[in-house]
């Protein structure tokens, strides 16, 4: 842990299990936070980003304990509070709040918006009344309000405003720490910017740290220090903001930067496209668990493919890996046209029905490369899947898939777990460039 943290997060893990039947018996387990690690310093903003199910919102809830971690230390200002009984837990949610994406439903509709704000207080023990009332009224209007607001009701106050007075019952015990959900994913964009804004004036005046979560990197880009980007329950990159945005080091990052909308037409086109659905956490791919959609997948030293053509080869073997049925191709090549009965459909044809599938070339261009792929692909036609396998494997197989990758420092101060990082690569795609 560094010293100056108030925050230190150590191989956090959150899995749950799959259970099935009666007796609930454990089948598996979603990974949904897999090992995390980070810092955060008093007064700073670490953003975590990653697509919708990278276990963004499960980092958020393990790591204030609103669920229980499966492992890992999450040390907070010296203490590891994954160690703390209910008194002592107690006393931390005092220095660290919450705040979800959905302001309608943070808030009881039955209760007045000032008795909400002002429950943590009575929680902590609070006990005289028109204390509390000075407290939050004068909060209220902190946060754009009015202390007239106190007696009003959730329904009366629109999504903005809603996230104002969340913002107001976060701020209430006056933590160190906020850890915000998509804290303005729900608002229109006009809004989205005055809750911004609100948020780090507030962080200014409380000397706050905030732990803020989203998909929306434009608003990351704006409000936070420093970000960790998550893929699949682990960070694949963190960096100060600067740094992240303007020399990502992962191809994840990347892709994610170059998918961001902009008005520039110059820089429109550079879309980085990420091909293929994100695994399931249950079941995450080794090695890298990127490779399986990576733009930038290592090829074995004999392989000299470009990266388009030696993309297109491993999404085709990892295909075959996980089992093609040979009888399927040929009764839609049936359905297609090519003959009048699967039977009747020859080996080429099914061979070059699989390479369209996956925009193969009809012969690649590395001699060597073709000279396996065409290999295995007979292997498959013919039934033997087990040598189609192999032949693929021995001469198709990426570090990125056999090694994990670990969190390393890189030379432009990001840290990044990624084997091009670990080769000194340095990496000049078009999402770097101005
Ligand atoms: N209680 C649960 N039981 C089982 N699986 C869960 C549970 N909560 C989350 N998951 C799974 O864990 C993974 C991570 O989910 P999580 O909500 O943390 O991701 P996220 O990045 O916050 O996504 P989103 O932006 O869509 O909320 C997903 O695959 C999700 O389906």
């Amino acid at each position: 842990m560094s010293s100056d943290s108030l925050l230190s997060v150590r191989g956090l893990k959150k899995h749950y299990p799959i259970t099935q039947g009666v007796l609930k018996k454990e089948v598996g387990r979603v990974k949904a936070v897999d090992g995390i690690s980070f810092d955060v310093a008093p007064g700073e903003t670490l953003g975590i980003v990653g697509e919708s199910g990278c276990g963004k919102s499960t980092a958020a809830t393990s790591l204030l304990r609103l669920e229980e971690p499966t492992d890992g230390a999450i040390v907070f200002d010296g203490d590891d509070i994954t160690e703390y009984d209910d008194t002592t837990l107690k006393r931390f949610r005092r220095r660290a709040q919450m705040m979800f994406q959905d302001p309608s439903s943070s808030f009881d509709p039955r209760m007045s918006v000032g008795e909400s704000v002002a429950e943590p207080l009575a929680i902590h023990g609070m006990r005289d009344r028109n204390r509390r009332r000075r407290i939050v009224e004068n909060l209220l209007e902190r946060v754009g309000l009015s202390a007239s607001d106190f007696d009003r009701y959730p329904h009366e106050f629109s999504g903005g405003q809603k996230q104002r007075i969340a913002l107001a019952r976060a701020l209430v015990l006056n933590p160190d720490l906020v850890v915000a959900d998509e804290p303005v994913s729900a608002l229109d964009v006009s809004i989205q910017a005055e809750i911004i804004s609100l948020m780090r004036e507030l962080q200014a005046e409380f000397g706050l740290a905030i732990v803020f979560i989203s998909h929306d990197l434009g608003v990351v880009r704006e409000v936070c220090d420093r970000v960790a980007v998550m893929y699949l329950g682990e960070i694949v990159e963190i960096a100060d903001t600067e740094t992240l945005f303007e020399e990502p080091q992962h191809p994840y990052t990347r892709a994610l930067i170059s998918s961001i909308p902009t008005p520039d037409p110059s820089r429109r086109g550079e879309r980085v496209e990420l091909r293929g659905d994100v695994p399931s956490p249950s079941n995450p791919p080794s090695g890298c668990r990127f490779h399986t959609r990576c733009p930038e997948v290592i090829p074995p030293d004999q392989v000299s493919l470009d990266q388009t053509e030696w993309r297109r080869v491993l999404d085709l073997r990892l295909r075959i890996d996980k089992g093609v049925d040979v009888e399927d191709v040929r009764t839609f090549l049936v359905a297609e046209g090519e003959a009048d009965a699967p039977e009747a459909v020859s080996d080429d044809a099914v061979e070059a029905e699989l390479r369209r599938e996956f925009d193969v070339p009809e012969t690649l261009s590395d001699p060597k490369a073709e000279t396996v792929l065409s290999q295995g692909l007979s292997a498959l036609v013919d039934g033997d899947d087990e040598q189609a396998r192999r032949t693929l494997a021995e001469a198709f197989t990426t570090v990125c898939e056999r090694d994990h990758p670990e969190l390393e420092a890189t030379s432009r101060g990001s840290t990044a777990a990624c084997h091009l990082v670990d080769e000194g690569v340095t990496i000049d795609s078009p999402a770097n460039h101005d």
